[in-house]
């Protein structure tokens, strides 16, 4: 570890609830969510030295309530601790965070609880990226295998691979690595857009998006589906039109159907040639994903999921039983970087590409790192591998990702790419913020401090509560 890690102690945490008014271009909305706010909790850890690590875990909208809640009453296992001692045994700050006995009832390792641990996670990689002054992905990459392994929480997972295997796995790949370090540097790593394809979208906006993407190169699309089949039809025959035969189509139902329906629905689509159908089904189905794959891939089409697979474990079952095609890891889902890092070794394991999922606020700025260290040091392939782009928000952040020729450019600056601007912060922080106040004084948004009913002068429910904030739970 680089010296300068000695005598580094966690200070402090703060964490704050940023939203972006993005529904009211419908921009992000899809079958189930018609109305996305893009939103993270922003989480900032404080040392006693000037570096600091930013996190964040993606929500979309008022789950940054529940999620901010969740990492107030997590802060106290890291904060006062040193940073030589956590990194010399991460795993055990991963477990002691997602083992918290009374909040690992409201878990475990799933949900809220999880997406703050994943928020927290990730602040705490990119001071470690940070101290050691490299971006992420240069860090796992120069990390030895024993060391990277290390910072794994193998429980549950050890059934299908071992860290002995995992570190195995690691070492066979270091033959080429700096040829492939060099590729990534000169050409970067492909991309496909889904930010033509929001549901809410107009045809005509639709159109003019595809053929502006089009024009600047891009050769890779995802649509959402699965609101009516009709609908879906039409807009996967204009997209066709649009975009040729040759190029790819990916389409999107974000777990709108059941399982026969998702079959039979995706049979009316297929004259469309999907590479893909992403969240055909509940991401707690396994065996529900895996009768789809095997009725789709005679098909040609392929079963792609994962942004809500809620942890390592889902993952496991979805990889062992060969329910999916395409892996989609999500930086903020499962708990930060250490437990995707667990899911790309598992997939590797089972051929299983891994295609991240980053349709959110400051996903497409993470991912980057995950998948150039997966080329680099644990594939070692980009043949059926893209990573997802859309491109809003992007002013937000210091360092955001660089496309160029439809690739993302390895990030150069140490860290994990997450921070934001304080401007930006200062403005979307909910519902204070200016761009708030804004909006609540134009009558677009409701200021949710306003017109509540206060129960405790006409409630039944609390009245006999002693604890005033009880009442916070009945907005
Ligand atoms: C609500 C989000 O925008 C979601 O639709 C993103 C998604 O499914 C994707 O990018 O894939
Ligand atoms: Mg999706």
């Amino acid at each position: 570890m680089n010296t300068s890690s000695a005598n580094v102690r966690i200070r402090g945490l703060s964490a704050r609830d940023i939203r972006f008014p993005t529904s009211l271009e419908c921009d992000g909305s899809d079958a189930i969510h018609p109305d996305p706010d893009y939103s993270c909790v922003y989480v900032l850890i404080f040392t006693n030295v000037e570096v600091k690590g930013h996190g964040i875990t993606f929500t979309i909208g008022r789950g940054n309530e529940l999620v901010l809640e969740a990492v107030k009453s997590l802060s106290h296992i890291i904060v006062g601790r040193d940073l030589k001692e956590m990194f010399n045994d991460f795993a055990s700050v991963w477990r002691a965070l997602t083992s918290d006995s009374q909040l690992r009832w409201v878990g475990p390792e799933k949900g809220v609880v999880h997406l703050a641990v994943g928020a927290m996670v990730n602040a705490l990689w990119d001071l470690w990226a940070k101290v050691e002054r490299k971006p992420l992905w240069k860090l796992l990459v120069d990390m030895e295998p024993e060391k990277l392994v290390s910072t794994i929480d193998w429980r549950y997972i050890g059934d299908v691979l071992t860290k002995e295997e995992a570190v195995e796995m690691l070492r066979s790949m270091k033959p080429g690595k700096e040829k492939r370090e060099k590729e990534m540097m000169a050409h970067g790593y492909p991309a496909y857009t889904t930010a033509a394809g929001w549901l809410g979208y107009s045809q005509e906006k639709i159109e003019r998006l595809l053929k502006e993407f089009m024009a600047k190169g891009w050769r890779h699309f995802k649509i959402k589906v699965g609101q009516d089949l009709e609908d879906d039809k039409r807009r996967c025959k204009i997209v066709r039109e649009i975009i040729g035969p040759d190029m790819t189509l990916m389409v999107d139902a974000n777990q709108k159907w059941d399982v026969d329906q998702a079959i039979e629905w995706m049979k009316e689509l297929a004259p469309y040639k999907p590479k893909w159908i992403e969240e055909p089904t509940s991401p707690d189905d396994v065996l529900g994903h895996k009768a789809v794959a095997d009725a789709l891939r005679p098909l040609g089409i392929g079963v792609a999921t994962g942004e809500m697979a809620q942890n390592r474990v889902i993952f496991k079952q979805l990889l062992q039983s060969n329910a999916i095609d395409y892996c989609q890891i999500d930086a903020c889902r499962v708990g930060g970087v250490s437990e995707v890092l667990s899911i790309y070794l598992m997939a590797k394991k089972f051929n299983t590409p891994v295609c991240p999922h980053a349709g959110g606020v400051g996903l497409c700025e993470m991912v980057q790192h995950l998948q150039i260290w997966d080329y680099i040091s644990v594939s070692g392939t980009m043949e059926d591998r893209i990573i997802e782009y859309v491109d809003h928000l992007v002013e937000h952040f210091k360092y955001p990702r660089v496309i160029k020729n439809c690739c993302y450019m390895p990030p150069k600056i140490s860290g994990y790419s997450t921070a934001m601007w304080e401007e930006s912060l200062r403005q979307y922080e909910f519902p204070y913020g200016s761009a708030w106040k804004d909006l609540f004084e134009r009558g677009i948004y409701k200021d949710p401090r306003k017109g509540l009913p206060n129960y405790i002068e006409k409630g039944h429910e609390v009245e006999e509560s002693i604890n005033p904030t009880a009442v916070l739970a009945h907005y």
